[in-house]
């Protein structure tokens, strides 16, 4: 405090913490210990919301996930190497999921890492970092601080959103500065994440290619989902009248249930359409690096591409028709161009994609009806797929194999943003990462829906649910084990398969452990109630959902990227 004599000062702990607060960042996910212990109890003061979690890779991918929700960067705040390492999966896989998080972390002391003189935790954070992530800085002057958070923040949510690193020393917050200096030194960010607004030409030739189509689709990825233009690419897709394919996190965008949603017809509209109009969406490995036979003839497909990475286009294929922008400004202008002289796709197309459609919810219903004890994977989502209709509100987190890949297609989404999974890496262990952000970012109730396999991967933070009481219902589809629990060890000896777990464990107990409520269900009926009652009472619940070990198959529906031995026999 200043007294006549002496000015006001302040310090590196605050700057960080006034930077941040300036900047809108309301809530922080962390595990605590040296050298953040104070900074984050300072933070709490200061009233942010600090979310303590029981390990760094939660923690990161809360943040990941909170920056994919709100536009603004998730902060992840963790201690030196060790923890700083186990923020890394998370950062990297925000990056290339294209979701906005800063990674802070203390490091040890520049003048001793580079002397490698064996500091506590001593590790040459910020260069371990960099290949990781979209961008990487360290602060070694206290009166850097504002500017380094104005960067990070700029970095991670301009252009293509990603991962971004901040390395603090530990020095650095017990720094001390004249406190109007300090203040002076802070930046508000202006206009992090501008409009990029598409060329005129680029729309044209667009529209030139798509009034030719005789047979458009539009495919809609997580990067339309993240650009919250939802009112703009509803216009899109109902003034054109064409048919759209909503990948795994854009799903909701339109609801499922839309009648142009060619969702169930996914494999005729990828191998028939002429026309592909990507909207934030990659041609990666979930779309077949956009040739092969899941798109028919090879050369039969011409692709317009909307992406605000221009470095994107021709990714994989030609795109004759590269709309560079975000995704609100390219989507409006093509609806603005459609405006005259728009003719919608033949009723022939349009037709023949509800009709496939139809008949393949026709041949899916009754295996949704099935009320098979042990539950199989499809009577068990049929009954989830009930509950999601009845709460579009809630927000449903979902990893796994099987539970992963028949969930996607099997429970339907109703509104944006709503369906948050394990995106372009296929990553395990997102699950209670992303219910923990979920619940504290929406205050709506998060369904979690879980293979067992995958839950081990971040289980243990059900006590951290359970500590901030979060309205967060887990459903494990316990099988015994990855993919499936039928495996066995081939020579027979004590040991289990790799692939299987204790068989009929109860992962409700853990839930009970902490004062959370525990079910085990053996029904799909069971499944409803009990997971409706869950999200009633919105208190942290685990069920444990009995699924016949032998439903399923391995790796769920990617089974075919596994390499096989061709000299080894059987
Ligand atoms: C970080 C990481 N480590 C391993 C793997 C490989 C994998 C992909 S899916 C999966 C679990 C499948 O078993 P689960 O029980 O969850 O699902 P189900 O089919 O319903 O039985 C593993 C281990 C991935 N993708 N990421
Ligand atoms: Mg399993």
């Amino acid at each position: 405090a200043a007294t006549d004599a002496e000015p006001a000062l302040t310090d590196g702990f605050q700057l960080v913490i006034d930077a941040l607060k300036l900047n809108g960042i309301e809530n922080l996910y962390v595990v605590p210990g040296i050298p953040i212990s104070d900074l984050l109890r300072m933070a709490q003061g200061e009233g942010l919301r600090v979310i303590s979690f029981r390990h760094e890779q939660n923690a990161g991918n809360a943040a990941a996930i909170a920056g994919f929700l709100t536009k603004k960067p998730g902060v992840c705040m963790t201690v030196s190497a060790p923890g700083f390492l186990n923020g890394l999966t998370a950062l990297a896989n925000a990056t290339t999921n294209c979701f906005p998080m800063i990674l802070i972390s203390g490091s040890s002391e520049r003048e001793i890492v580079d002397l490698q003189q064996g500091d506590y935790e001593e590790m040459d954070q910020l260069a371990i970092a960099k290949p990781l992530c979209k961008a990487a800085f360290r602060v070694l002057h206290a009166q850097d601080i504002g500017i380094a958070v104005a960067r990070a923040i700029r970095a991670a949510v301009s252009g293509r959103p990603g991962g971004v690193y901040l390395d603090l020393p530990a020095k650095l917050f017990s720094q001390v500065m004249d406190a109007a200096e300090g203040a002076r030194s802070l930046v508000k960010v202006v206009d992090a994440a501008p409009a990029q607004l598409p060329s005129p030409d680029s729309v044209a030739r667009a529209l030139e290619v798509l009034k030719g189509a005789k047979r458009p689709l539009i495919i809609l990825g997580k990067g339309a989902a993240y650009a919250q233009a939802d009112e703009a690419v509803r216009e899109l897709v109902e003034k054109s009248g064409i048919p759209f394919l909503p990948m795994s996190m854009a799903k909701g965008l339109l609801p499922d249930t839309h009648p142009q949603s060619a969702g169930a017809a996914r494999s005729m509209v990828l191998k028939d359409a002429d026309v592909v109009v990507l909207v934030g969406a990659r041609l990666n490995w979930l779309l077949s690096h956009g040739k092969g036979k899941t798109w028919g003839e090879p050369g039969s497909k011409t692709f317009i591409q909307i992406d605000i990475e221009p470095r994107e286009m021709d990714s994989n294929v030609a795109i004759v028709a590269p709309l560079v922008g975000d995704i609100g400004s390219c989507v409006s202008a093509l609806t603005a161009g459609m405006a005259k002289g728009w003719t919608p796709p033949p009723a022939e197309w349009t037709g023949a994609v509800s009709a496939r459609k139809e008949a393949n919810i026709a041949k899916m219903a009754p295996k949704l009806m099935s009320n098979a004890s042990p539950m199989n994977f499809h009577g068990a989502l049929g009954a989830l797929r009930r509950v999601v209709q009845e709460r579009p509100d809630a927000l449903l987190v979902n990893e796994g194999a099987n539970t992963l890949d028949l969930a996607r297609g099997i429970i339907d989404m109703h509104q944006p943003r709503k369906r948050l999974d394990v995106g372009t890496w296929g990553v395990m262990g997102i699950g209670m990462g992303f219910a923990v952000a979920a619940a504290v970012e929406s205050g709506k109730p998060v369904l979690a829906v879980e293979g067992d396999s995958a839950f081990g991967f971040s289980g243990m933070e059900v006590e951290t649910i359970c500590r901030y009481n979060l309205p967060v219902c887990i459903v494990v589809f316990n099988n015994n084990g990855i993919y499936k629990g039928t495996d066995v060890n081939p020579t027979g000896g004590s040991d289990p398969s790799p692939m299987v777990f204790v068989p009929d464990s109860r992962y409700d107990k853990m839930m009970e452990a902490f004062g959370g409520a525990g079910v085990n269900v053996t029904t799909p009926d069971e499944l409803y109630r009990a997971v409706s009652a869950a999200m009633d009472s919105g208190r942290p619940t685990l069920i444990n959902a009995v699924i016949d070990p032998n439903a399923g198959s391995e790796s769920g529906n990617i089974g075919s990227l596994n390499p096989t031995s061709a000299v080894r026999k059987g």
